[in-house]
């Protein structure tokens, strides 16, 4: 990767179907060796942007660029690769088989047997793809995305069906990639995946950016934290009255504050209260999910 472009840079970029606005004026650069997680509620344009970046659909307006290049000499040059949701896999042939078929299809693809190794499915390589759970199959997509080596790898809810190992197992050559180099940008619903596994988090919601950053910056976008406390009899009108406290909410002897000024709400609490235990957390990337997306779900 010797040229100086973004691994990828999208501008401007809009598709409609219709009256559905999918992607909506996305801006986005991408450096070479980022993981970055393309997070949005169902509907939100992800699966659309990832078509544009590999060229499977056209953009109404704006431009995607892989290095430089068009999404199409990306494609053809392997410098981009993806795992999909779904389709793509001949059920009658075995694992091994479906790797030997697609790496024909390239002049200069990784050996077989790394790919499978790498993509955890070596064991399995026998076994007709038919027969293959969910979880397999996607690993097997996983291992199809590696042959051409590509320098920027698309994911469109790649662990979808794989179960706890198998997903520590992914995430785990997926890093390990991206620190030799390799960009990944991935889309997901799951919260705990961008938080755990993405240098950055780019929210979006009704085809557009909505946020973007360290998953800490994204949170601290949705403002706001918890002072907890332990106040029995807690009378829940007179802390709702209390300067900057947003919302209340009262467990037993436990009450939860939701405040942007946790520090004068903690205060009040301690002074003007026999409240006892205060504890101040930030909202959870969750939260910060659903206040930036207005999303219920
Ligand atoms: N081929 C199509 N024809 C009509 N509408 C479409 C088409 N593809 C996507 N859409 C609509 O565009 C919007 C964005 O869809 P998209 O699949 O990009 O979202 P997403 O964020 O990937 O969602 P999910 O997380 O559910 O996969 C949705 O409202 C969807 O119904």
């Amino acid at each position: 990767m010797t040229d100086r472009a973004p691994a990828l840079r999208l501008a401007g970029l809009s598709k409609s179907f219709g009256a559905v606005r999918a992607v909506d004026r996305i801006d986005l650069e991408v450096s070479a060796g980022e993981v970055v997680a393309f997070l949005g509620p169902n509907g939100a344009g992800k699966t659309t942007t990832l078509d544009m970046v590999l060229g499977l659909a056209v953009p109404d307006t704006g431009t995607v660029e892989v290095h430089g290049r068009t999404p199409e000499q990306a494609v053809r040059e392997g410098r981009v690769a993806a795992v999909m949701q779904s389709g793509g896999l001949l059920r009658e042939l075995t694992v091994r088989e479906t790797v030997e078929l697609t790496a024909s299809f390239f002049a200069d693809a990784r050996p077989v047997d790394e790919v499978l190794e790498r993509a955890g499915i070596a064991r399995i390589a026998g076994r007709r793809v038919g027969v293959c759970s969910g979880g397999q199959q996607q690993r097997l997509r996983f291992a199809l995305a590696l042959l051409p080596d590509p320098d920027v790898l698309l994911l469109d809810e790649p662990t979808t069906g794989m179960d706890v190992e198998g997903r520590r197992a992914f995430w785990a050559a997926i890093r390990d990639d991206a620190a030799r180099g390799r960009t990944v940008l991935f889309a997901t619903h799951f919260l705990e995946e961008a938080d755990a596994y993405a240098d950055r988090v780019v929210l979006v919601s009704g085809g557009r950016v909505v946020a973007d950053g360290t998953a800490a910056q994204v949170r601290a976008q949705a403002a706001g934290r918890t002072v907890r406390a332990t106040l029995p009899g807690a009378d829940r009108r007179a802390l709702a009255q209390v300067p900057g406290v947003d919302a209340v909410e009262v467990r037993g002897d436990t009450v939860l504050l939701r405040t942007a000024d946790s520090d004068a709400v903690a205060r009040h609490l301690l002074t003007a209260t026999a409240a006892c235990d205060v504890e101040i957390t930030s909202r959870g990337l969750e939260d910060a999910f659903l206040t930036l997306t207005g999303s219920t779900a």
